[in-house]
C-alpha cells in the first residue's frame, strides 16, 4: 500500500541524509523505523509525511505517486503524530480532537456531526483522556500531551497512521497501553502503521515488519526474528547485544550488558559460600551471584540466584500450595525470595551429602538429599500412580566455571545420566514395576554457576565440567541413599 522506491533526500541535493532507500508497507501490516541517533528516522518520515521534497525516487500511496492526491484525500487517508507537542492555540482537548474530524466534516460552514462527536467520544474513551477533555492541553504533562494526539490521530478515522517515537514521552503502562490499542486498530480497522521506535524490545513485540536504518540506508528489513542478528545490531548501537526470547510471547528480547561487566573482579570459590543448617532447613548463601539453571518449586528456569534452600517437610504434608509455604519459610527466615531456589524434601536433613572436589583445576561442591520411598521407573508408562511413599532426591551443585544456557541445559543431562546410573548401581527399584529406577517423582536440581573464567557452551560427557558434574551427582546420590537406607534400615531393593 506504501511503497517506497529508490528514495533519496535530505536537506540539501549535495548531501542528502537517505541515501536511496527501498520499502513496501502491505495495508494493515505495523512497520516499525529502528536505528541509532543520526541515521535518518526523522528524516525518512519528513520525506514520508511530505515535509520535505523527494530529491530521487518515488513514493507511492496504493500505487499512485502521494504526491497526485489533493490535501484533503491525504487528510482522509493519513494521520500523523510527531513528537511535536505545542499547539498554537490556547485549545481545550476536546477541540485539539475535534481538528481531527476536520478532514470529514461536509459544507461550507464546517460543524461537528452527531457522528463526529460519537467518534469523538469513542477515541477519548480508548486513550483514557476523557477525564480531560474540558482542561487546556498546554497544561497537561507531556505523556497527557501525547495521548490527546493519538486520540486526534484515531479521530481522523485513517487508513495509515504515520508516528515519530510515539511513546517517549509515556511511563510503561501508557506506552503499553497506546500500543496496544494502535494494534487493536490494526486488527480491527485494517489501519497501516509506519512508526519511529527506539526501544527494539517494544519494536519486537509489535512490529510484524521493522528496518533498520544505518547511515541512511536499510541494512535489513524483516520481521522481529532479524533482531536476533547479535552482531549486526552491536554494529550500529555499539552496544554489547545479547538476543533472548520473551518468555510469553514468541518474540526476541534484546538484553544490553553495560561495559563494566567486562570487568569484574576473580573470586575465591572456597570463600564465597555460607552454609547455614538446621533440622527444617539447608541454606547455601553464595556471596555473588550465581548463574543457575532449576527446577526447583521457587527460583525455577534459569536465572542469577544467591540463596539455595532445601526444606525439611513432614512425610504427610499437605502439598497445596508449595511455592506460598516456602516464600513463607524464607520470610520466616530473612532470606530474599527473588535470589532464591526453593526446594522440599521429607528425608531427614542430618543425612545430607556435602561433597567438595577439585577436578583439574575446576572446583565443584554437591549438596544432595536423597530418598526413595518414592522411586519411579520414568521408561514404565503403564503404572502412573500418585507417590506412595513421599521420597526425593535433591541435588544442589555450585561450580567455579562459565557456561552459556545451552551449556546450563547440557549441565543438567549430564547430573541426570549421573544420577540414573547411580541409582541403577544401587538397584534401586520402582516398588510398583519391579523395574530400576531412574529418579523419584519429584525430584529437584539445581546447577549454579559463577561464570568465572572461559565461556563454553559444553558441559556433556565429552568434557571435564560435564565429567565433573557427573563424577559428584554419582558420589553424593550413592552416599546419600546409603544413608537414606541406613536409616530406614532397608539395605537392598
Ligand atoms: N534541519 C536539518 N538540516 C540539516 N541537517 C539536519 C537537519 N535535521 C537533521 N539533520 C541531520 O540529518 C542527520 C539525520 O538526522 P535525523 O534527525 O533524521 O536522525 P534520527 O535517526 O531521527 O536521529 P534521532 O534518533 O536522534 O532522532 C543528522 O546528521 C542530522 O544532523
Amino acid at each position: 500500500m506504501i511503497e517506497l522506491k529508490r528514495l533519496v533526500g535530505g536537506y540539501s541535493p549535495e548531501k542528502p541524509i537517505i541515501n536511496g532507500v527501498d520499502l513496501a508497507i502491505k495495508r494493515g501490516d505495523f512497520f516499525a523505523l529502528l536505528g541509532p541517533n543520526g541515521s535518518g528516522k526523522t528524516t525518512l518520515f519528513k520525506l514520508v509525511t511530505g515535509q520535505l521534497p523527494l530529491l530521487e525516487g518515488e513514493l507511492l500511496l496504493s500505487g499512485k505517486p502521494l504526491s497526485s492526491f489533493t490535501k484533503l484525500e491525504k487528510a482522509k487517508k493519513i494521520a500523523v503524530l510527531t513528537q511535536e507537542l505545542q499547539v498554537s492555540f490556547d485549545y481545550t482537548v476536546e477541540e485539539i480532537i475535534s481538528l481531527g474530524r476536520y478532514p470529514h466534516q461536509k459544507g461550507l460552514l464546517k460543524s461537528l456531526s452527531k457522528k463526529d462527536k460519537e467518534i469523538m467520544q469513542q477515541v477519548m474513551d480508548v486513550t483514557g483522556v476523557t477525564i480531560h477533555k474540558n482542561k487546556q492541553f498546554r497544561k497537561l504533562s507531556g505523556g497527557e500531551k501525547q495521548r490527546v494526539l493519538l486520540a486526534k490521530s484515531l479521530a481522523q478515522e485513517p487508513a495509515i497512521l504515520l508516528l515519530d517515537e510515539p511513546t517517549n514521552h509515556l511511563d510503561i503502562k501508557h506506552t503499553f497501553h497506546m500500543l496496544d490499542l494502535i494494534k487493536e486498530w490494526q486488527h480491527t480497522k485494517g489501519l497501516t502503521v509506519f512508526a519511529i521506535l527506539h526501544d527494539l524490545n517494544v519494536a519486537s513485540l509489535y512490529a510484524d515488519r521493522l528496518a533498520l536504518l544505518h547511515n541512511g540506508r536499510f541494512l535489513e528489513v524483516g520481521d522481529a526474528d532479524t533482531l536476533r542478528k547479535e552482531e549486526q545490531l552491536e554494529k550500529v548501537y555499539d552496544v554489547l547485544i545479547k538476543a533472548g526470547s520473551h518468555p510469553v510471547v514468541p518474540k526476541p528480547q534484546l538484553l544490553m550488558t553495560p561495559k563494566l561487566e567486562d570487568k569484574k573482579e576473580i573470586y575465591s570459590f572456597d570463600d564465597n559460600f555460607k552454609f547455614d543448617m538446621d533440622d527444617k532447613c539447608i541454606h547455601v548463601q553464595s556471596f555473588k551471584p550465581l548463574r543457575s539453571i532449576s527446577n526447583g518449586v521457587i527460583g525455577e528456569g534459569i536465572q542469577w540466584h544467591r540463596h539455595f534452600c532445601n526444606f525439611h517437610v513432614e512425610k504427610n504434608y499437605n502439598c497445596d500450595n508449595p511455592v506460598k509455604d516456602i516464600e513463607e519459610w524464607l520470610y520466616q527466615k530473612k532470606i530474599p525470595t527473588e535470589q532464591s531456589v526453593g526446594m522440599m524434601t521429607a528425608v531427614e536433613l542430618s543425612d545430607v551429602v556435602i561433597y567438595k572436589k577439585e577436578i583439574k583445576g575446576i572446583a565443584f561442591m554437591a549438596v544432595i538429599t536423597a530418598g526413595v520411598g518414592n522411586a519411579v521407573d520414568i521408561t514404565n508408562i503403564e503404572l502412573c500412580q500418585s507417590p506412595v511413599t513421599i521420597g526425593t532426591i535433591n541435588i544442589m551443585l555450585f561450580i567455579d566455571a562459565h557456561l552459556t544456557d545451552g551449556g546450563l541445559v547440557n549441565g543438567m543431562m549430564s547430573a541426570t545420566e549421573a544420577k540414573v546410573k547411580a541409582l541403577h548401581d544401587l538397584e534401586v527399584q520402582d516398588p510398583i514395576s519391579g523395574t530400576i529406577a531412574t529418579g523419584t517423582s519429584t525430584d529437584a536440581m539445581v546447577l549454579a554457576f559463577t561464570q568465572q573464567g572461559e565461556k563454553t557452551p559444553y558441559a556433556g560427557s565429552g568434557t571435564l565440567i560435564g565429567k565433573g558434574i557427573g563424577h559428584l551427582v554419582y558420589e553424593g546420590v550413592t552416599k546419600a541413599i546409603q544413608k537414606y537406607r541406613k536409616r530406614i534400615g532397608q539395605h537392598a531393593w
